[in-house]
């Protein structure tokens, strides 16, 4: 029997996905327009202060094309801060005028694959630090949830241990190159959600993200192993902007 790897978790992880009801929006008085957009930047600046306190982090973007309008990913100690969180969010009056498009529950996930014998990564301060990630503050965003396929010969779960090492390690070795370029937030949903990891990655120059999911196409683990579900791409939305990108 295959071998699993064991992976090491941090912390969970919710991408919350929504469309604006522009039209909703436009009818709505000026005062009610200004209560939502103070509420939503209220909840940003006390998430700001979580970040700082090193406690969490969260990432805000709009999102390109008609699947979702906004996308706000946030990483917190417990599942219980993300429930509170989203009870929050979908109490807000901003959220009066969104409709759920996407959600994905998850958790920061690191693998032992590349970890020596005798060896524990997690007495590694970087290693700890990457399970409890600060999100960069660059301008684009891509998400997208993925799963390791499991068709007749093709089935990455019944590979030999070492086997799943060396296709591994040959997916780092492309994702290095992009190293300063790209920043990779890999989390697992099995038991969580519908796909098995989510994909989420930063860059400061958006080409750069359709450069690196292109190159890894080439890889292996990625080639013959990799399904894909929907990709979001988004450009990066600070708080201080969000009373223009809501202005009407
Ligand atoms: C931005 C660069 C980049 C770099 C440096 C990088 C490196 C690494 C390393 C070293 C490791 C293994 C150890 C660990 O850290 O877990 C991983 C792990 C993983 N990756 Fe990766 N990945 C990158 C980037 C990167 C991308 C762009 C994708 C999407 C692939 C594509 O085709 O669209 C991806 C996927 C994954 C997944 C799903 C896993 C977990 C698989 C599993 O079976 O456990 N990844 N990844």
């Amino acid at each position: 029997m295959p071998e699993a790897v064991e992976t090491m978790d941090g912390w969970y992880c919710l991408h919350d996905l929504r469309t604006i009801d522009w039209t909703k929006w436009k009818n709505a008085t000026e005062q009610e327009r200004e209560q939502a957009v103070h509420e939503l930047q209220d909840m940003l600046t006390g998430w700001e202060q979580v970040a700082e306190a090193r406690e969490g982090s969260h990432a805000f973007y709009s999102i390109m094309g008609q699947k979702a309008d906004i996308l706000l990913m946030i990483l917190r100690p417990t599942m219980q801060e993300l429930g509170d969180i989203e009870l929050r969010f979908n109490k807000s009056k901003f959220a009066e005028f969104t409709k759920p498009s996407y959600s994905y529950v998850s958790v920061v996930e690191l693998s032992k694959y590349m970890s020596k014998e005798n060896d524990n990564p997690e007495d590694n301060p970087g290693v700890r630090a990457r399970l409890k990630p600060k999100l960069p503050n660059w301008e684009h965003i891509c998400f997208y949830p993925m799963d390791k396929r499991r068709e007749g010969n093709d089935n990455w779960y019944m590979l030999p241990f070492d086997e799943r090492r060396q296709l591994m390690y040959e997916h780092s070795f492309t994702g290095r190159k992009y190293a300063g370029e790209v920043k990779q937030i890999i989390t697992g949903s099995m038991g969580f959600d519908d796909w098995e990891w989510s994909v989420t990655l930063f860059a400061k120059d958006v080409l750069q993200l359709k450069k690196i999911v292109y190159e890894m196409r080439f890889d292996v683990v990625s080639a013959r192993y990799g399904e894909f579900g929907p990709f979001y791409v988004g450009n990066i939305l600070r708080t201080e902007e969000i009373p223009a990108y809501l202005h009407v």
